[in-house]
């Protein structure tokens, strides 16, 4: 990294800032005021389901759809102004392949070589090495997990500062996937104060390798947290409720919320005694306890949570 870019990036202290980001396509809005910052050597997962708006976020942060409303800011640089020495440090893996399928490996790997300066091919070949790539292989001859990992490789071998997955595990087995996030992704992907940022359905995988989760809904970041953190700030609270009666009062806290006959269970975030104190002194609790939550049943509820309240602001 050149000296005057080490400053840049001292002053944001931030390889990613987004702020305000907004998409729409027509009436519906793919992404909806979105912002988060991941410093370097931070692995970030953005979680969510189906449509969440997770790969909009992405290729707008490469610059291959525009935003309607908001900025994005990597490695100190406007995505509106970025320059060539700047895209040379951003490592991107879309969600589906555009590599030559006519090419060989290795003429895939002289192809995008040419392409970056500061490409390292020691590095390369010891990726073809260990993710056993056939360099004499076309691509279209390659299974989906090799494409997959000729994807990392060529977006690892220029040693990008920010590396930018979307699903990338998305397709693999099981045994490819292990070896592809502890193998591949722990090593090389978070070495070298490397800001990584990756989406995925797979709670495993956000939980296995990312230092800060964002779980995404409806293109909107509902909750960011870190990992080790999420046990803290997430809570279940299991309440009784008096028989014959119903909650009063739900606070915003709660990002799910179910009333099961006398228990009534609510989610809340961000977590703290006091807050469940109050809540069991404007409702009719008799009894209460708290209990940890897994990111998986978070995930869901966060989920079901915001079908819930759709579905009542409908009905
Ligand atoms: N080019 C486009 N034109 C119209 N709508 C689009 C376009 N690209 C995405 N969308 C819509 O934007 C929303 C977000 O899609 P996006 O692909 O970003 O979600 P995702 O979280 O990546 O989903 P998945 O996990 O299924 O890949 C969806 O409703 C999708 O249909």
């Amino acid at each position: 990294m050149h000296q005057a870019d080490r400053s840049v990036l001292a002053a944001s202290q931030c390889a990613i800032r987004i702020d305000g980001l907004t998409k729409r396509f027509g009436k519906s809005v793919a992404v909806d005021d979105l912002s988060l910052v991941v410093p370097p050597g931070q692995t970030f997962g953005l979680l969510g389901p189906n449509g969440a708006g997770k790969s909009t976020t992405i290729r707008m942060m490469v610059g291959l759809t525009q935003p309607d409303e908001g900025t994005i800011e990597i490695l100190g640089e406007a995505a509106t102004e970025r320059t060539v020495a700047v895209k040379r440090r951003i490592g991107y893996v879309p969600e589906k392949h555009h590599i030559y399928p006519w090419m060989r490996v290795s003429e895939v790997l002289g192809f995008v070589s040419s392409l970056y300066p500061q490409w390292d091919d020691d590095l390369s070949d010891e990726l073809l090495e260990v993710f056993e790539l056939p360099r004499h292989k076309r691509v279209r001859h390659l299974s989906k997990g090799m494409v997959a990992k000729l994807g990392l490789l060529v977006a690892l071998a220029p040693q990008p500062d920010v590396l930018l997955l979307d699903e990338p595990t998305s397709g693999l087995d099981p045994l490819i996937r292990d070896e592809f996030l502890e193998g591949i992704l722990a090593t090389q992907a978070q070495a070298k104060g490397r800001a990584v940022l990756f989406s995925s359905h797979h709670i495993d995988d956000v939980a296995r390798i990312a230092d800060v989760v964002g779980i995404m809904d409806g293109g909107r970041l509902i909750l960011t947290e870190e990992v080790t953190h999420i046990h803290d700030r997430v809570k279940l609270m299991q309440a009784v409720i008096e028989d014959g009666t119903l909650p009063r009062s739900t606070p915003e806290e709660a990002i799910w919320t179910q009333v099961d006959r006398r228990q009534w269970s609510l989610t809340l975030y961000p977590f703290s005694q006091e807050l469940a104190e109050q809540i069991a002194a404007e409702n009719p609790v008799t009894r209460y306890e708290i209990l940890d939550i897994s990111l998986e049943n978070l995930f869901k509820q966060v989920i079901r949570g915001r079908r819930q309240v759709a579905r009542e602001k409908r009905s």
